[in-house]
């Protein structure tokens, strides 16, 4: 796959290209490349997504704080893997949000030589939402390419959205982002120092640096299976997401106890895994009540790994 910004790419092969955010690439978003990519094989066209980096919400609704349920490099390694050609990455900012519809299609077609654009139920385009459906279907016909629509897609009769999935994670409800998503949901990191108190209390914890800006779970602990992406390692963890109220109120830190597991693994790389809720944060009496809390989470997650 070529992964690039718009700006850098000189396309000549005929293509069919989606535009939209695709936070997530959930299982609505994994449909549509999927279908993008079949359709393309058949016309000997080649497929790709133009998406955009930051989040467009950053720019035009800074007071919503948008949380990345997916970083740059996930969403491209996630498209490569479903068989995407090109994605091309449009750097929102002041002077892309204020480009017409007919220029931002102009803008694309200088990189990318377009035959067919799949546009989602209720896209619009360009400044203040101007490229509507009846407007970017002129503007096609204009420049030389067609509009598809793309029709709403359910699961369970439910519409699967990045929104959902980070109001199911705001909850701790995992299980059911991991099914919009249609794998666990993730977070990638270097391990960085914490305290050094977890080697002492018998659970070393890897503490991984998220930026501010990602989605995390709620508060409290979980099943997970943590890989390190550099040897390509797996194990089975149990993983804490919180501010460590015994200890007072510390910073917010995600950090995961590997099982089996004792190597000096700081700077390394690892994506942490949620596969199931244990319990929410709390504040105990003392490091004894903790720690034997701690040993029961292990065996909770150990016997739930055993069993799925
Ligand atoms: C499975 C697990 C559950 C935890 N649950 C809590 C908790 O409920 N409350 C809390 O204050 N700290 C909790 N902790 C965090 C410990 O306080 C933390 O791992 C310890 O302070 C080590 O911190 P360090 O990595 O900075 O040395 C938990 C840690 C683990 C691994
Ligand atoms: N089973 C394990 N799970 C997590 N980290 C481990 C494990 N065994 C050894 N380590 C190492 O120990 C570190 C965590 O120990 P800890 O005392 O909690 O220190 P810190 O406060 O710096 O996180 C990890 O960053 C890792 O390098």
């Amino acid at each position: 796959m070529h992964f690039a910004e718009l700006a850098s790419v000189q396309y000549k092969t005929p293509t069919l290209l989606t535009i939209g955010k695709f936070d997530g690439v959930h299982q609505a978003h994994q449909h549509i490349l999927r279908r993008l990519v079949e359709r393309a094989r058949q016309l000997d066209c080649h497929s790709a997504v133009l998406t955009f980096d930051p989040h467009p919400d950053e720019i035009l609704r800074p007071e919503r704080e948008i949380r990345y349920l997916t970083t740059i490099n996930e969403r491209a390694a996630l498209m490569q893997d479903l068989g995407i050609d090109l994605l091309a990455v449009l750097p929102f900012n002041q002077a892309t949000s204020q480009l017409s519809p007919k220029a931002f299609l102009q803008l694309l077609l200088n990189h990318v030589p377009v035959r067919e654009l799949w546009i989602g139920p209720d896209f619009k385009l360009g400044h203040r939402g101007a490229g509507t459906m009846p407007v970017l279907q002129n503007l096609g016909q204009e420049l030389g390419f067609t509009i598809e629509p793309i029709p709403y897609w359910t699961l369970d009769d439910e519409i699967v959205s990045s929104t959902a999935i980070r109001s199911c994670l705001a909850a701790g409800d995992v299980q059911t982002a991991n099914h919009y998503l249609g794998r666990p949901f993730s977070l990638q990191g270097i391990v960085v120092p914490g305290d050094q108190r977890g080697r002492k209390i018998g659970f070393p914890t890897a503490n991984v640096q998220i930026a501010s800006n990602h989605m995390l779970p709620a508060d409290g602990v979980y099943v997970c299976n943590v890989q390190l992406l550099d040897d390509r390692r797996s194990f089975g963890a149990v993983t804490n997401i919180g501010v460590r109220p015994t200890f007072g109120v510390l910073g917010r830190a995600v950090e995961a106890h590997l099982f089996d597991f004792n190597e000096d693994i700081y700077g390394r790389s690892l994506r942490v895994s949620f596969l199931q809720h244990i319990r929410g944060e709390q504040k105990f009496a003392g490091i004894e009540q903790l720690v034997a809390q701690i040993g029961r989470d292990a065996q909770f997650a150990r016997e739930w790994l055993e069993q799925h």
